[in-house]
């Protein structure tokens, strides 16, 4: 299993979106000390193992998010397994992951799998349209929320998310304090160091992702916020 404890910045690629070959370059060669490859829609299996195949030409530790039973490639170090603690259709709690455990189960290696409890905070993120994702009405719902996750369901992650949008600090905060020793994740909106670094002092690991597509160098950029 990769030690993603060790991880202060990450870069989520999409295989649903397009990258040339130098732009992948800069991602991978950028410092960063992981990369997650997934996406809420359109990710499928020939996609994720060509987007595999290319990341695999650089020493970057790569792991696979999976989102779509489809889309199970093998060839990545580990597998992110999201469990959305606040999805309001229960058919995305475990529903998904029992007809993976019945299509994968003899496949799986166990050291390669890491948990995360998924914390979707922004409302009109894609993720939480498809999960019918509660709102987070206070922080202290936050903290309870992450507690949920680290003390009752025991899982190692708590990765706030909030995909397309720069998060709540006050939220994130609160989830910190919920999440007490397990590792914290967070992602959304990020675009510039100052956020990178705003965002890296509270949680353990920064996700950097939409921008990537939209503006490489700011992306880049986020990198040494965090790690320089
Ligand atoms: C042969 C081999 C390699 C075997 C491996 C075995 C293995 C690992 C088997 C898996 C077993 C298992 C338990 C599978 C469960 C699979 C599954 C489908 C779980 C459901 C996960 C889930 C709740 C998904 C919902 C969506 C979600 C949380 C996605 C996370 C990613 C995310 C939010 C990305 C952001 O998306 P993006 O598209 O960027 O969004 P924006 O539009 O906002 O930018
Ligand atoms: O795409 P952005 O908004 O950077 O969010 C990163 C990541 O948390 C998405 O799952
Ligand atoms: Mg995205």
């Amino acid at each position: 299993m990769i030690d993603y404890r060790g991880w202060r910045h990450t870069f989520k690629l999409d295989p649903d979106k397009s990258i040339d070959e130098e732009a992948l370059e800069a991602i991978c060669e950028s410092g960063t000390d992981g990369i997650i490859v997934g996406g809420t829609y359109g990710v499928t299996f020939d996609n994720t193992l060509e987007l595999m195949s290319r990341i695999r030409r650089y020493a970057v530790p790569a792991v696979l998010e999976i989102s779509s039973l489809d889309a199970v490639v093998p060839g990545f170090d580990s597998y992110l397994i999201p469990l959305v603690i606040n999805a309001g259709d229960p058919e995305w709690i475990f529903t998904p992951h029992v007809s993976g455990l019945k299509t994968y189960g003899s496949y799986i290696h166990w050291d390669d799998i890491i948990t995360e409890g998924y914390l979707i905070a922004n409302p009109d993120a894609g993720v939480a349209h498809l999960t019918k994702a509660r709102s987070i009405e206070s922080t202290a719902e936050a903290k309870a929320y992450a507690q949920v996750a680290t003390k009752i369901c025991r899982l190692p992650i708590v990765y706030v998310e909030y995909s397309g949008a720069y998060g709540d600090t006050s939220i994130v905060r609160a989830c910190r304090a919920g999440a007490d020793e397990a590792h914290l994740f967070y992602g959304g909106g990020i675009r510039t160091p100052e956020q990178a670094a705003e965002m890296a002092a509270i949680a353990d690991t920064i996700v950097v992702g939409n921008v990537i597509y939209e503006d490489l160098q700011a992306a880049l950029s986020t990198v040494a916020a965090v790690k320089g």
